[in-house]
């Protein structure tokens, strides 16, 4: 190192260490206040109803005594509250203890003599006074000068004005446990070696944040502040789901006065993957966002009435190709139903309904019809028919509670209540004459106690038997919905002249699925579009911000859906057509197709550098996919691709088994076994776990561990190893399975085997055998 350098080290490492004093003084005098707090906080607990006149004599005491509990409770929440909110900061001023900062720019704006020293870290910390900046919050404004420009003429923008001056130094830093332990000088935005030292890294469990490292184009996308639909076309490994992540974190400081984790929403591809990103957000002070798989969303609105298909069944169905019956009708089919165009043949069946009647649910108990389906249709035969359907719903519910109401009434004298009341339990009894007692008093004379007892009694029995009655018409099960869905499937068939070739075949397949109240992954978006064109659903007001992953893997008509559930959210879609799975067997549309989307409302992001794969195995994977040429690798070298060639793939377990040992002797500790189907991985998994502690992973497992882990492909998607081995390569031979091998191939970071039995894959051919060897 230069002299000018060690120089330049000291300094900084003096002015780390005068920074942790000043955090240490911070962190002492919020202990102290945070402990008041607390201390507060808990005698009000405690003494919480000595505090509060309770009194409830008079109406009007009763109502002060409300009063008072309610100003109580409002006060310990605030001081609840307010220590929690001390809480947070005093673990933000930990973190920043252990790591203040990670750049430094010296800025001179056009105004002062002198440039500013703008020192960043994951948050804001001041002077003792409270005047002086000596952390700014890589979110600030100010901030935007380290990501944006280098050394040189730079601007950022405030609220109001755009700030114009030179920025004279740049500067990265990784400290740890407030010790510099490296520096480097940056010329370039944000310098090759801090990533270099970042992404040398294993691969870990969580994912990381990558504040000190955010590359321009990731950083136009974490702050735009201004479109209402951004996507992001990012190829594997291009930052996509980390702009996400810190692009929440961002939204959540801008808007901090506004919106709160709780209005933003992230759609992720598994519940694995939630877990993957779950400690990004609180590493940098935050809360985690909403977060759910499409699939979540989709069983708690089918509830246990339905067997729900997942998308992973479907993609196992789609990958067993030619064992499949019906296998093209399927895939014309999951194409069709996964267009704009089926959609628009929805709405207009639901228009031509408008016209028309729905079908009804009879309302009964004990097998006999309180409110028959006939009348309910009768009633709503009877409403005005410019009435939009869903408003007509409305009134027919309203109806049907004051006719149940009416007809509860009615059955209290009839035969079968005695009967129930006869084979009631002990307690009812005690509960019915306890009732009668106190009712005593107000009620007339003229009943004995016996009749009040019976009276009361009877009540009850109708009340308990109405009861599931009054929910299901609240919520709107009076509508036969799977009838109605079954009639569109019916009446489709003359409705357009541009259906699929085989579509009679698909509508016949459809009923008798509904029939069996069995519900494909195709269908269900569709049946509950229906549903909410006829019962009008209120749309999600509270969510302002939906994040949608692997975007590729939604339809359009899946897109548009969602969009309908939260009409007052901004959109940010990431993706990469690459890897659209999914879509890659059926053919079927997906929402990042360019034509897919309106370019009028979106601004579109594309992100072609990748970060997480060494140069070689990049060199390799981008072969394997049309196009790409385009895609740039990060300089990290590290060994080519390996293939490794065996007669057959029974013979796969042991050389997967002395592959595995071999990569942990040289130190990688999370290592892939990635297979094509689950049927693949669980035969993988059972030769592996005899020799390594072997996980295996199934659409269900809600976390991934450090060590050796056996996962088909689809669930291994957004998530990354430090080597990667493909059990048989020599599966993948169709060229709708090119995006699957290429997806499975891309999750490595630092070594990748592939085994393949027999002849190479045609996919593998089609690479530069330079690229890989061969053993
Ligand atoms: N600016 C950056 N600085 C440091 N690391 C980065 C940066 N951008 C991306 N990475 C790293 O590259 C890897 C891939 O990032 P990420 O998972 O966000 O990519 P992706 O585009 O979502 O990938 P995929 O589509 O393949 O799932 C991660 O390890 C991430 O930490």
């Amino acid at each position: 190192m230069e002299e000018k350098q060690l120089q330049d080290l000291e300094m900084e490492q003096e002015r780390v260490e005068s920074i942790i004093k000043e955090i240490d003084k911070k962190a002492e005098k919020w202990n102290e206040s945070s402990s008041d707090v607390g201390s507060d906080a808990l005698e009000i607990r405690k003494t919480f109803w000595e505090d509060v006149t309770v009194n409830f004599d008079e109406a009007d005491d009763v109502a002060e005594t409300f009063t008072s509990i309610k100003q109580q409770a409002a006060l310990l929440s605030e001081r609840e509250r307010t220590q929690s909110q001390m809480i947070k900061q005093l673990q933000t001023l930990s973190r920043l203890r252990f790591s203040p900062y990670f750049g430094r720019v010296d800025f001179k704006d056009d105004v002062e003599d002198t440039a500013e020293q703008i020192y960043l870290g994951i948050a804001t910390l001041m002077d003792e006074q409270e005047e002086n900046f000596l952390i700014y919050d890589w979110r600030a404004p100010i901030s935007g000068l380290y990501y944006d420009y280098s050394p040189g003429p730079a601007n950022y923008k405030t609220e109001t004005d755009t700030i114009e001056g030179i920025m004279e130094l740049k500067r990265q830093f990784v400290i740890k446990g407030g010790k510099i332990t490296a520096m480097f000088e940056t010329g370039v935005t944000i310098g090759d070696e801090m990533l270099q030292e970042v992404l040398g890294n294993n691969a870990d469990t969580q994912m990381k944040t990558i504040v000190a490292t955010i590359q321009k184009e990731q950083n136009q996308i974490i702050r735009n502040d201004s479109s209402s639909l951004i996507v992001v076309q990012g190829v594997a490994g291009s930052g996509k789901t980390s702009a996400a992540m810190q692009r929440v974190a961002y939204l959540l400081y801008k808007y901090r006065n506004i919106i709160t984790s709780e209005n933003i929403m992230l759609f992720s591809p598994n519940p694995l993957f939630n877990s993957y990103v779950a400690t990004v957000l609180p590493e940098l002070g935050e809360e985690n966002m909403q977060q759910a798989t499409f699939q979540e969303y989709l069983s708690t609105r089918f509830g246990n009435e339905y067997d729900l298909e997942d998308p992973f069944e479907q993609m196992e169905f789609l990958l067993e190709a030619d064992k499949n019956e019906n296998y093209f009708e399927r895939i014309e089919s999951i194409r069709f139903k996964a267009s704009l165009a089926f959609k628009d043949l929805l709405d207009q069946y639901a228009e031509k309904l408008a016209g028309e009647t729905l079908v009804f649910k009879s309302l009964g108990i004990n097998k006999r019809a309180i409110i028959s389906k006939k009348e309910i249709a009768a009633y709503y035969a009877s409403l005005d028919q410019s009435i939009s359907i869903p408003n007509r719903v409305q009134l027919v519910k309203e109806w049907l509670l004051k006719e149940l109401k009416r007809k509860a009434k009615a059955e209290l004298s009839q035969e079968w209540v005695e009967k129930e009341i006869q084979f009631l339990e002990k307690e009812d009894y005690l509960e019915a004459f306890k009732t009668s007692q106190q009712k005593q008093g107000e009620a007339d004379d003229t009943y004995h106690d016996f009749d009040r007892e019976q009276k009361w009694l009877s009540e009850m029995v109708v009340k308990r038997r109405f009861k599931p009655l009054f929910n299901a018409v609240k919520k709107l099960k009076f509508i036969n919905i799977r009838a109605v869905f079954m009639d569109f499937f019916k009446e489709s068939q003359i409705m357009s002249e541009s259906l699929p070739k085989n579509w009679g075949t698909t509508c016949e397949q459809s009923i008798s699925n509904l029939e069996n109240r069995f519900i494909v992954y195709e269908d269900a978006t569709p049946f509950l579009y229906l549903q909410d064109l006829i019962e009008g659903r209120k749309s999600n007001t509270s969510i302002r911000h939906v994040f949608v992953d692997e975007a590729q893997d939604y339809t359009p008509f899946q897109f548009a859906y969602i969009k309908r559930l939260f009409p007052y959210s901004k959109m940010t879609l990431l993706g990469d057509i690459n890897q659209a799975i999914y879509s890659g067997p059926t053919g079927a549309q997906t929402i990042l197709a360019d034509s897919a989307l309106d370019s009028g409302e979106m601004e579109l992001y594309r992100l072609t550098k990748t970060y997480r794969s060494t140069k070689q195995i990049v060199e390799f994977t981008r072969q394997l996919i049309q196009g790409g040429e385009m895609i740039e690798p990060f300089n990290r070298t590290g060994p080519k691709p390996v293939i490794v060639q065996t007669c057959e793939s029974r013979d796969h377990i042991p050389k997967v088994n002395d592959l595995i040992s071999e990569l942990q002797r040289s130190g990688h500790k999370n290592i892939a076994v990635i297979c094509k189907t689950a049927k693949e991985s669980k035969a993988a998994f059972e030769g592996v776990k005899k020799v390594h502690d072997t996980r295996l992973i199934e659409k269900g497992t809600m976390t991934f561990e450090n060590g050796v882990n056996v996962v088909p492909t689809y669930l291994a998607k957004g998530i990354e190893f430090d080597a990667v081995i493909i059990y048989d390569s020599s599966v993948y031979t169709r060229t709708e399975e090119r995006k699957l091998l290429y997806t499975a191939c891309t999750r490595a970071m630092h070594e990748l085997y592939i085994l393949s039995a027999g002849e190479l894959s045609p996919l593998i051919k089609e690479v530069d055998p330079h690229l890989y060897s061969l053993i």
